[in-house]
């Protein structure tokens, strides 16, 4: 059973039409990247499976739940986590403090500080800042805290939206650390990206969308080797 089946999916932002019939599938434990050049419709079709499109029809099922009927909060109950490209740090709360965010939707099942320890460890740089302000690191610190934040709650499955963006290279390099470390544990992984090629080192497959149309699926190092499509769709 696919993690992730999209089938047929359409959505609009009012009377703008922009996915028009995408269909990509996500196996469970593996690293999608979705790829394709701005206003593609790559964020619209994440939007869509978190249910936060105003109108999207076809199918999304998430491990085998139907997803376009819930709404968006019901969603994340479900394992699914997501992360925006605003990061959404909260003002006036501490680093540990966002991170507590995370566990709200797993209504005290989870140990919180068990799970913040657990953060810790993978996360030494927000170790070191639990108690500071969380909008007072840097963008790529604020980044890490919005996967971890997305992690703490241990998803089946993260959706990113380019979460290399704006980040020093060091900390693009420790981010591809910790995702296939995350796969290789078993967390199934979307990653939208404007970093063609970090994604596609990073991942199994891709999918490239254009004007909202999926027009190349492959493995991530078929496309890698192949910079005629790689230019004709990605290029900046
Ligand atoms: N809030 C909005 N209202 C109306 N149209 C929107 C809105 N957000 C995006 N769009 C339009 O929807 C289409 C798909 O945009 P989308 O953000 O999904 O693309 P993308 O591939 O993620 O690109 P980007 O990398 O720029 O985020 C584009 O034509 C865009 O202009």
């Amino acid at each position: 059973m696919a993690m992730l089946e999209i089938e047929g999916l359409n959505a609009w932002y009012g009377a703008s039409h922009v996915l028009h019939g995408i269909s990509l599938t996500v196996e469970p434990g593996e690293i999608v990247a979705l790829v394709g050049r701005n206003g593609a419709g790559k964020t619209s079709t994440i939007r869509a499976v978190m249910g936060l499109m105003p109108k999207a029809t076809g199918s999304v099922r998430f491990a085998d739940t139907e997803l376009l009927p819930l709404p968006a909060h019901a969603r994340f109950g479900l394992g699914l986590a997501y992360v925006p490209e605003e990061r959404r740090i909260v003002p006036g709360l501490t680093v540990r403090e966002n991170l507590q965010l995370g566990l709200v939707a797993s209504d005290g099942t989870i140990d919180e500080r068990q799970a913040i320890d657990e953060i810790a460890r993978s996360f030494p740089r927000l170790k070191e800042r639990l108690d500071q302000q969380g909008v007072t690191m840097s963008g790529g610190e604020q980044q890490m805290l919005a996967i971890a934040r997305a992690m703490i709650a241990r998803p089946r499955m993260i959706l990113l939206d380019e979460p290399s963006e704006g980040i020093m290279p060091i900390l693009v390099e420790e981010m591809g650390v910790l995702f296939r470390r995350l796969r290789d544990e078993g967390t199934t992984l979307l990653l939208v990206e404007q970093n063609v090629e970090w994604a596609l080192k990073l991942a199994d497959r891709a999918v490239i969308i254009d004007q909202g149309e999926v027009v190349h699926r492959s493995s991530a190092a078929a496309l890698l080797a192949d910079k005629a499509i790689q230019e004709r769709y990605c290029a900046v």
